[in-house]
């Protein structure tokens, strides 16, 4: 589905990812893990376009999509959750979400009863303004938003940062409830290991912004946590 091979993302003059390959199959959730500072947004940002310079090859469905413009990337099928959640809180929860149906593929601006089944939350609050909902909650409108561009896979950039422990349990079981009832590919940042082993199929372990090992879940061992993750 996802097919990224010898990609390479600079900030200027300075190479932050460097000769990355990762192929992410149809229904597959893959972890993408790092110390801070590895190249984890970066990869994410590469993917979406939104780097000012970037090489190799990015093949969704077979497609080359590394030359096209983030708009045209998420019509073709990418659905983006930021670090930070990137909630517009001047705009209602309405607004917020309507703004996800402009990245369909369709021109139904249209917001679908879906998400409000999967957070029921946001049909209450659909007239408050974005910024003055808790992290959780903001994080849940980010979910629902990047869902209603109908992508075929979902980039998360670390979804349980900095929210409350009740919430993270909830957004953990709906994305993998999103993958495993859903079919919906997912390629997901994270330092929480337990969700993340909880969560995913493979991993992709990078290290000063290379893929230092890449495997299925259940070869992230104590060992590759010790030398790749624990500061
Ligand atoms: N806007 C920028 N300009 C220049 N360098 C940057 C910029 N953003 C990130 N970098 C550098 O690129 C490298 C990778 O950063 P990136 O944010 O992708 O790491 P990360 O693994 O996502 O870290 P974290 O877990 O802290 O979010 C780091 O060395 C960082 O300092």
């Amino acid at each position: 589905m996802l097919e990224l091979s010898n990609v390479d993302g600079f900030y200027g003059r300075s190479r932050a990812l460097q000769s990355v390959s990762l192929s992410v199959g149809k229904g597959e959730f893959v972890s993408v893990l790092g110390r801070n500072g590895v190249g984890k947004t970066t990869l994410l940002r590469t993917i979406l376009g939104l780097m000012s310079k970037t090489s190799g090859s990015i093949r969704l469905d077979g497609s080359e999509i590394g030359e096209l413009p983030t708009h045209r990337r998420a019509k073709a099928g990418l659905g983006y959750v930021p670090q930070g959640r990137g909630i517009l809180p001047d705009f209602t929860v309405r607004e917020n979400l309507l703004l996800g149906t402009y990245a369909a593929e369709t021109s139904e601006r249209r917001i679908q009863d879906y998400v409000f089944e999967l957070f029921p939350i946001l049909r209450e609050f659909l007239g408050r303004r974005g910024g003055n909902l808790s992290g959780g909650q903001q994080q849940q409108l980010a979910i629902a938003r990047a869902l209603l561009s109908q992508p075929k896979i979902l980039l998360l950039d670390e979804p349980t940062e900095g929210i409350q422990p009740n919430i993270v349990e909830q957004i953990e079981d709906i994305l993998i409830d999103l993958n495993r009832k859903r079919g919906l590919s997912i390629i997901l940042v994270e330092q929480n290991i337990t969700f993340a082993r909880r969560a995913s199929h493979r991993f992709a372990m990078l290290n000063r912004g290379s893929v230092a090992v890449s495997d299925r879940i259940e070869a992230l061992s104590d060992d590759l946590i010790h030398r790749y993750l624990v500061v």
